[in-house]
């Protein structure tokens, strides 16, 4: 069986973040790996030089040359730049009929670039968020889109809560920003029930892109058919050995290894 998954998202000419990283990480998860551009970005280490984004007549004959012919068992969207292409992704999700949509609201890079205009936070909540199966927010990303201030695992139960509240079936709120400095925990939200999803945090700059391929990871388990919680445990060892096994590529915020996770479970499974 060959299992499909589409990203819609932006190019990052680095290829640590954006649709590099996910194409890459689809790959090595045994996932056929297609895409739509939304934006170019001239980009690396350091920072983003410069953003193009895509007319909207563009992302959408993309999308419609994907699901007109090949069709995907998951999607995952990343950095969607403005209303326009939100409503138009939205809408093509609708028209599909497709049901596994993951959101990475993508807002701003680790450098401080905006990725998605401020305007574009309420189209994301209108038309994208209740047609999700899954939102991954970050912790500032999560306030943006719920209006509550996170400060504690409390806060980060009211926001998950609220973004199932707010259309979505599960949410999953990142931790790589926490305070925390031993722990970069993530919150799954089920509905019903909370799972917390912890590791060691690694004291490493180079995490330019991590968002990006966790939520990728997750696309391509949930693609091949894993419930939430199998493909959300899966996309965190897969982002852990990602970090773990840096590339020490570039002098600012380097990307992660994407086939750190293949190589590590290659070795034990030698053992
Ligand atoms: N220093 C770190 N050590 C281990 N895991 C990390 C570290 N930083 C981020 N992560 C993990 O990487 C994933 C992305 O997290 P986060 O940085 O919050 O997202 P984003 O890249 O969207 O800002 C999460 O699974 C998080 O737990
Ligand atoms: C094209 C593109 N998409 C997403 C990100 C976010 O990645 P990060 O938050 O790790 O900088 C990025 N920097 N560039």
């Amino acid at each position: 069986m060959i299992y499909k998954a589409l990203t819609i998202a932006g190019s990052d000419s680095g290829g640590g973040a954006g649709i590099q990283a996910d194409i890459k990480t689809f790959q090595e998860l045994d996932v056929f790996g297609m895409s739509a551009l939304t934006a170019v970005t001239a980009q690396n280490t350091k920072g983003v030089q410069n953003v193009f984004p895509m007319t909207v007549q563009a992302v959408k004959e993309q999308i419609s040359s994907i699901g007109d012919d090949m069709g995907t068992d998951a999607l995952k969207t990343g950095m969607l730049f403005n209303a326009d292409i939100i409503k138009t992704v939205a809408e093509a999700v609708h028209n599909y009929g497709w049901e596994k949509l993951i959101i990475d609201p993508v807002m701003i890079a680790k450098g401080g670039a905006p990725l998605l205009q401020n305007e574009a936070v309420s189209a994301m909540i209108q038309y994208l968020l209740p047609l999700s199966y899954v939102i991954t927010p970050n912790i500032p990303e999560a306030e943006a889109l719920t209006g509550i201030s996170i400060s504690s695992e409390e806060d980060k139960r009211k926001a998950a809560e609220k973004l199932v509240k707010m259309g979505t079936t599960f949410a999953v709120i990142k931790g790589g920003h926490d305070q925390d400095t031993f722990e970069a925990s993530d919150l799954l939200f089920d509905g019903e029930s909370f799972t917390v999803y912890s590791s060691e945090r690694l004291p490493t700059a180079n995490t330019h892109g991590t968002g990006c391929t966790f939520s990728a990871a997750m696309t391509a388990q949930l693609a091949k058919g894993h419930s939430i919680h199998e493909a959300v445990s899966e996309a965190k060892k897969f982002i852990q050995a990602a970090i773990e096994d840096d590339l020490k590529i570039g002098s600012g915020h380097g990307p992660t290894n994407h086939w750190a996770y293949r190589r590590k479970r290659g070795m034990s499974l030698e053992n």
